[in-house]
């Protein structure tokens, strides 16, 4: 990936992961009521929430999770088979823009739906159930294309997590990593809670990347690190789940609470691509 240095852009800017307060800790009970709570700052200090606006699911706590990476390496894919368990086979439809709006029907099939809506770079909620807690995630899709890096940027700083996708059948995409963790340094929060994932390990006979590999990239980093198939659905849920438990511990801090450690529980409950390999 080429890497053209652009200025950080003032003028589009997401949401802050806004965390609404509810009185005592405990959720209202009518949900879908939305009034206007205090913005809180990135990766900031415990938030009790409300019902999500205009979807009716309780929360408790609310995250801004964004996945980035070079284009076709199936963040698109990813996100459609956490929120909704489908995967997009066939063409491939880049995103290739940035919006705010969520597809606008339920419970229709993936690739029609998504294909709607793939010129947006949509959000879509999901909120899981951590350790009682219920934690919604607010994941951005990104466009990966080189030309539209300047308008995504601007979506980075207020991210409590990303994460950050190589295609395991894509030598390119891979080697790219550097220069997006280099961005990633430069726009993002310092304190970003940040994944690497290898996807389209089901692709084994076109597999150009070995796990080792990602596994070496990642130690050097830092990073927890997974392999996943947006395809067969590895470790998919593993990964958001993992996002959501770091984020609930960090902004939670509950000191009754057994530490919480990302890179372990990775490592641990991560399954290789030959268990589900169909
Ligand atoms: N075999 C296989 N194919 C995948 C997987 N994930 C995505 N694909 C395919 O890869 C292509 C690109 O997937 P997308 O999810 O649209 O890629 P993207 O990263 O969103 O690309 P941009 O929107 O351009 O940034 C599509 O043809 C998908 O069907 C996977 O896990 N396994
Ligand atoms: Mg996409």
């Amino acid at each position: 990936m080429s890497r053209k240095k652009t200025p950080k852009s003032k003028g589009a800017s997401a949401p802050a992961a806004s965390v609404l307060p509810a009185a005592n800790g405990s959720r209202p009970a009518r949900p879908g009521i939305a009034r206007p709570g205090p913005q809180v700052r990135p990766n900031g200090p415990p938030q009790l929430g409300r019902p999500s606006l205009g979807s009716g699911d309780f929360y408790d706590v609310t995250f801004k999770v964004m996945l980035v990476g070079d284009s076709g390496v199936g963040k698109t894919c990813l996100l459609v088979r956490f929120k909704d368990g489908a995967f997009l086979a066939g063409t491939f439809i880049s995103t290739v823009g940035i919006d705010f709006r969520e597809p606008p029907t339920r419970g229709q099939h993936c690739p029609s739906r998504w294909a709607q809506w793939s010129w947006l770079v949509v959000f879509q909620n999901k909120v899981l159930d951590v350790d009682g807690m219920k934690v919604k995630l607010q994941i951005w899709d990104t466009a990966g294309q080189e030309r539209f890096r300047s308008v995504t940027h601007a979506y980075y700083r207020d991210a409590h997590a990303l994460l950050l996708l190589y295609d395991v059948t894509n030598k390119a995409s891979f080697d790219n990593i550097q220069a997006w963790l280099t961005e990633i340094q430069e726009y993002a929060q310092h304190d970003v809670v940040l994944m690497l994932l290898g996807n389209k390990v089901d692709s084994a006979q076109e597999r150009a990347v070995k796990r080792e590999d990602g596994e070496k990239l990642a130690k050097e980093y830092g990073l927890p690190f997974m392999e996943t198939s947006a395809k067969t659905g590895l470790n998919v849920d593993l990964a958001f789940t993992a996002i959501a438990k770091e984020l609930k511990q960090r902004s939670t801090k509950a000191p009754s609470e057994p530490h919480f450690r990302l890179h372990d529980y990775v490592k641990r409950e991560g399954r290789g691509a030959s268990c589900c390999t169909p």
